[in-house]
């Protein structure tokens, strides 16, 4: 559930007048999501999705994810479009707080992806890559390595209790990874999405029909991004205590980003160290939620012991052709 804030009938019809968009027809909570309050708002003009930013999306970036969604709605990209209101501002305050409307994106998230729609969001995330590539804002990866000794710092107990053994584990992924580092830095940069999950990302059959929630987009590697949806779409759960990879998946994923963008030698180098680190900053923010989100809350964390799965499969992988490149 992730209707934090409530929108009066009220306040929704006085927010309207600023737009061009013409009365409410309809106006719903969406229970999905977990960052947001999220409406779905059907105007005389079509059909948007009204947001309401919470606490966790920091005001100061939210002009940043707004212009990353008008560079990409601007070159066709399929995404949700800021609607802007008739001053010409799109980022507008609601309910005390921030607010934005944007278009709706036609699709449904795969609950369990196929091959063909592992290829196609490989190809989805390539030209996403292209089109941001003149995009000139930055945004720091606030959930990047410098982050994780501070996510980890304090809660080697907490994993423990998940799964006897895991703290030590988990202390030698940092260390690996922190050693690693260096060459990873050379690696082609730009702007990435960071969170492109199957809730992520819509299809219309096994087309790719658009992606949403930009709220984690960044500056960084951009075969990150690719490492990041490794391990979001090409993992099953093997049932008790396992997570195994589907190579025909990680495959295809692979294949659908290089029909687009090929990789350079240095990036499928790094693939391995790459996915093991976007396991870990995945398993590190579960964690943190997982043990401070109090019994009864709204929204359910996320198990992390899905991403330790992951890691214990990356541990093992030394090449790109481990994951099928
Ligand atoms: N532009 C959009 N078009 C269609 N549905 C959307 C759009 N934006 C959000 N949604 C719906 O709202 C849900 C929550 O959105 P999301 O951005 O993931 O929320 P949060 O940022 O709170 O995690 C999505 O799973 C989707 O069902
Ligand atoms: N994808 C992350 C959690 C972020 O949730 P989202 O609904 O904002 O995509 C995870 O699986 O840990």
């Amino acid at each position: 559930m992730a209707v934090y804030t409530q929108v009066s009938d009220e306040a929704l019809a006085a927010f309207l007048t600023e737009y061009d968009l013409g009365a409410a027809l309809s106006f719903k909570g969406i229970a999905e999501g977990v960052e947001n309050s999220n409406y779905y708002l059907e105007t005389e003009k079509g059909r948007f999705i009204l947001t309401l930013f919470e606490k966790r999306v920091s005001a100061e970036d939210l002009p940043y994810f707004v212009a990353l969604k008008q560079h990409l709605a601007a070159r066709g990209y399929p995404c949700p479009s800021p609607i802007a209101a008739r001053d010409g501002k799109a980022l507008r305050t609601l309910e005390g707080r921030p607010a934005l409307i944007v278009s709706f994106v036609d699709g449904l998230s795969p609950r369990r992806p196929n091959v063909t729609q592992c290829r196609e969001l490989g190809a989805g995330l390539a030209r996403m890559h292209l089109a941001l590539a003149d995009f000139a804002m930055e945004r720091a990866n606030s959930l990047g390595p410098a982050a994780w000794p501070r996510l980890w710092t304090g809660r080697e107990a907490d994993a423990d209790a998940l799964q006897p053994g895991l703290a030590e584990a988990i202390a030698g992924d940092l260390a690996a990874i922190a050693a690693a580092k260096p060459a990873a830095l050379n690696l082609p940069r730009g702007t990435i999405h960071a969170d492109l999950f199957p809730d992520n990302a819509f299809f219309l059959g096994d087309t790719f029909s658009g992606a949403i929630d930009f709220y984690f987009a960044c500056t960084d590697a951009l075969a990150y991004d690719l490492a990041i949806c490794l391990n979001a779409w090409a993992f099953e759960d093997g049932g008790r205590d396992s997570i195994d990879y589907n190579f025909s998946k990680g495959a295809a994923l692979i294949a659908g980003y290089e029909s687009v963008r090929p990789l350079e030698a240095a990036e499928r180098e790094a693939l391995p160290v790459l996915a093991r680190g976007a396991a870990l900053r995945f398993f590190l923010t579960r964690l943190v939620d997982w043990s401070s989100t109090p019994e009864g809350a709204l929204v359910k964390p996320k198990n992390p012991l899905e991403y330790a799965g992951r890691l214990a499969f990356h541990r093992k992988v030394e090449t790109a052709e481990g994951y099928g490149a």
